[in-house]
């Protein structure tokens, strides 16, 4: 069969059994129904890859250039790009800028210095004072 046929990803969906299985991978579609039982990875995950855009799902796999090479057999044609869902890509939140003056975190961290520094000659202090009244 020629692989200039464009098919809609709706189109593509309907082969989705056993005995009649299409698969999207790479932007061209395959008849893969006469390969379900000769795949080396079994006929479940061609399935379970059927409906959708399976490219991802064939390069994890990190299929050989033999099978890309077998890939040919089953073309029937090509996918309408436009009919593949786009993927939702995900932006993570925008944070935001905690503590972008930096002056209050300074003054802590001297604060977390001196005070303890200042009870210390305060003791010392009293220790002194109280130690030449005595005396
Ligand atoms: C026309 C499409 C496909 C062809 C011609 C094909 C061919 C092959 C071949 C020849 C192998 C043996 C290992 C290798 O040479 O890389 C294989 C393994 C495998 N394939 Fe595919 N495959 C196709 C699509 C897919 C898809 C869509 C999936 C979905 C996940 C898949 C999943 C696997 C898995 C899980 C293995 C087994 C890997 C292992 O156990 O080592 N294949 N395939």
């Amino acid at each position: 069969m020629s692989g200039s046929k464009v098919y809609t990803l709706e189109e593509v969906a309907k082969h989705n059994t056993k005995d009649d299985c299409w698969l999207v991978i790479g932007g061209k579609v395959y008849n893969v129904t006469k390969f379900l039982e000769d795949h080396p990875g079994g006929d479940d995950v061609l399935l379970s890859s059927t409906a959708k855009d399976a490219t991802d799902d064939f390069e994890d796999v990190g299929h050989s250039s033999t099978a890309r090479a077998m890939m040919d057999e089953y073309l029937v044609g090509e996918i309408d790009a436009a009919t593949i869902p786009t993927k939702v890509k995900y932006t993570p939140p925008k944070q935001p800028h905690y503590n972008q003056d930096k002056t209050q975190e300074f003054v802590i961290k001297i604060l977390q210095f001196l005070v303890p520094l200042a009870i210390l000659g305060l003791a010392v202090a009293v220790r002194m004072y109280t130690k030449s009244e005595s005396a």
